[in-house]
């Protein structure tokens, strides 16, 4: 069986004066180091995708963090300048892209934003600057340029019992990187909180009644793939559940061929 290709939308980025499509390598590295799979950028385009011409090629979904915020319109409210930075584009790539693969069952791993874009295309909503809301830790990136520190391994989350990702990480308390201003607020319909911060903040959802492996962390599992247990395991399953749906793709006389 050919090895499994799996969609990152990417996002729009300003870099030396001229308008780039990007995505952090980290995400790339974990994709090929983690899951085992071929990592293929999705343009963020504010229209012009087919979004079915794109899940046909694709056997998973992998949405990744990025320092810009879901739009509030997306999720019903007004925006004002504290909401942003903004990425328009990235939003209309992405959610279309998050619901629809739900929709044909695709596999899907949402991390960080890719987490409030699960919420939100299924219904949610965010809160933002949590930070300010009496009780709750500061979950924001550590004001450094030394990314091993930003992204360093610095709070508790509890895993519930019982979940999807206590079969991958193990219920109880796993420790995570945290670099988020937003965090859900109301929690879609479709989705069940798998963690917890101890301040409350949902830190890991699934959604209930998917197809296939759909999770969404508040965290950055990518970032430690290769050294940190939680983070290999994380990635480990969803290139399980990604190469699962690629097999069941394969005409049943190939499947029987490959056992
Ligand atoms: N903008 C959202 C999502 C945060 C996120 O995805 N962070 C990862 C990128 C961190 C960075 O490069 O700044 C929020 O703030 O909640």
């Amino acid at each position: 069986m050919p090895k499994p290709v799996v969609a990152i939308p990417a996002d729009i980025r300003e870099i030396e004066g001229n308008v780039w499509q990007a995505t952090p390598n980290q995400y790339v590295r974990a994709a090929v180091k983690g899951a085992g799979v071929i990592p293929l950028l999705v343009p963020a385009l504010e229209a012009g995708h087919d979004f079915d011409e794109i899940l046909d090629r694709v056997d998973g979904v992998l949405v990744s963090g990025s320092r810009t915020n879901v739009h509030p319109s997306n999720y019903g409210l007004e925006a004002t300048e504290a909401d942003g930075p903004f990425d328009p584009a990235r939003d209309a790539t992405s959610l279309p892209l998050i619901t629809r693969a739900l929709e044909r069952g695709i596999p899907l791993l949402a991390i960080c934003r890719g987490l409030q874009e699960l919420n939100v295309a299924l219904g949610g909503t965010l809160a933002n600057e949590i930070q300010e809301i009496p009780g709750n830790w500061d979950h924001r990136k550590p004001d450094t340029a030394d990314l091993d520190v930003a992204y360093g391994i610095r709070q508790d989350v509890i895993v519930k019992e019982g979940t999807c990702l206590a079969s991958v990480v193990g219920a109880g308390t796993v420790r995570v990187n945290s670099l988020h201003r937003q965090a859900i607020s109301a929690t879609a319909p479709r989705l069940a909180v798998e963690a917890v911060a101890e301040d409350g903040t949902v830190e890991a959802v699934s959604v209930i009644g998917s197809k296939a492996f759909a999770v969404g962390v508040q965290w950055h599992p990518e970032y430690w793939v290769g050294s940190d247990e939680p983070s290999n395991n994380l990635f480990k399953a969803f290139g399980e559940a990604v190469r699962d749906y690629a097999a069941s793709k394969q005409p049943s006389t190939k499947r029987q061929a490959s056992g």
